[in-house]
């Protein structure tokens, strides 16, 4: 059997509170993604999805659990839940880096706005150590190809791009240090309905080019339904059901993925079904 891309065993994350107290973002989360495969993440705002993508690329660090990339285990700080010392410096830092990368949604905010596209692309590649002179150059050739960013695009600010241009640039530079685990947080949420399409045909077009296992983090079920093979449903921090794709949007088994899925607008959609099921979940703590 194939060594799966991601394995998360036990993920859990307090934060503080300001009465002194500590509220449970993540609460022992744990899912695989196959080599190439992909997995949704979904839940309303607040369930603990972004905390879940942070921690995976050590924006946060988990008090608990193990993340395995390839067999690696690259969990920050802890061990059995107690603090291992910082995340590493310098070399380490980059090397994990190139494990796991991370799309956010608002691109402008995560390009720097005085570089071109170009520039932006080369400027990943010579942080990691990848390509140099020529061999850069076409490197960086390739990725505006991979992104379908064109000559205009390639020589443009972010201030020039479209958002979408924007977002297939910030693909772009994910995919320049070739990462074994690409994590959307969100990634088309910012975007037109025909945009968001575009760019979750792209997606799958490069997982299926490059192999790489994606994780989607998104609170849009029908987003999730195009791109992921597997989806796992949080809610209040807790994985409450995981599994096919197809099958958890068609034959949901906890209550909660039912009102997630009847609270998508559609024909003959009756709000007041969604408010009715609501009252029936398990109440807020
Ligand atoms: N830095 C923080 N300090 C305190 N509480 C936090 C912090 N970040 C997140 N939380 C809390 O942790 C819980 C999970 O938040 P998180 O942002 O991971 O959820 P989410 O599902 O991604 O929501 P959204 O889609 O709105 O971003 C929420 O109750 C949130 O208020």
């Amino acid at each position: 059997m194939t060594t799966p891309a991601l394995v998360v065993e036990g993920l859990y994350k307090t934060y503080a509170l300001p009465d002194g107290g500590r509220t449970t973002a993540v609460d022992t989360v744990s899912f695989t993604v196959p080599a190439g495969g992909s997995l949704g993440i979904v839940g309303e705002s607040g369930s603990g999805k972004t905390t879940v993508a942070r921690m995976l690329v050590d924006l946060v660090r988990p008090d608990a659990g193990t993340i395995t990339v390839n067999g690696r285990e690259r969990t920050p700080g802890v061990r059995g839940g107690r603090p291992r010392g910082p995340v590493g410096r310098g070399a380490e830092r980059l090397r994990r880096a190139r494990e796991i990368q991370i799309v956010f949604q608002d691109p402008y905010v995560s390009l720097d706005p005085r570089l071109s596209a170009r520039q932006c692309l080369h400027g990943a590649l010579r942080l990691h150590g990848r390509h140099q002179g020529r061999a850069a150059t076409t490197r960086v050739d390739e990725l505006l190809d991979q992104v379908g960013l064109g000559k205009r695009e390639a020589e443009a600010r972010p201030r020039g791009l479209s958002g979408g241009q924007c977002q297939r640039l910030a693909i772009a530079r994910a995919l320049a240090v070739e990462p074994e685990v690409l994590v959307l947080d969100e990634a088309v949420a910012a975007l037109d309905v025909s945009i968001q399409a575009q760019i979750l045909l792209l997606l799958a077009e490069i997982r299926r080019e490059t192999g790489v296992a994606l994780v989607f983090v998104s609170h849009d079920l029908a987003v999730v339904g195009h791109v992921t093979d597997d989806t796992l449903v949080m809610r209040r921090g807790r994985a409450v059901e995981t599994g096919p794709t197809a099958r958890v949007l068609d034959a949901p088994e906890d209550p909660y993925t039912r009102l997630l899925l009847s609270s998508v607008p559609r024909e003959g959609w009756d709000p007041a079904e969604t408010v009715r099921m609501r009252g029936q979940l398990t109440p807020e703590p």
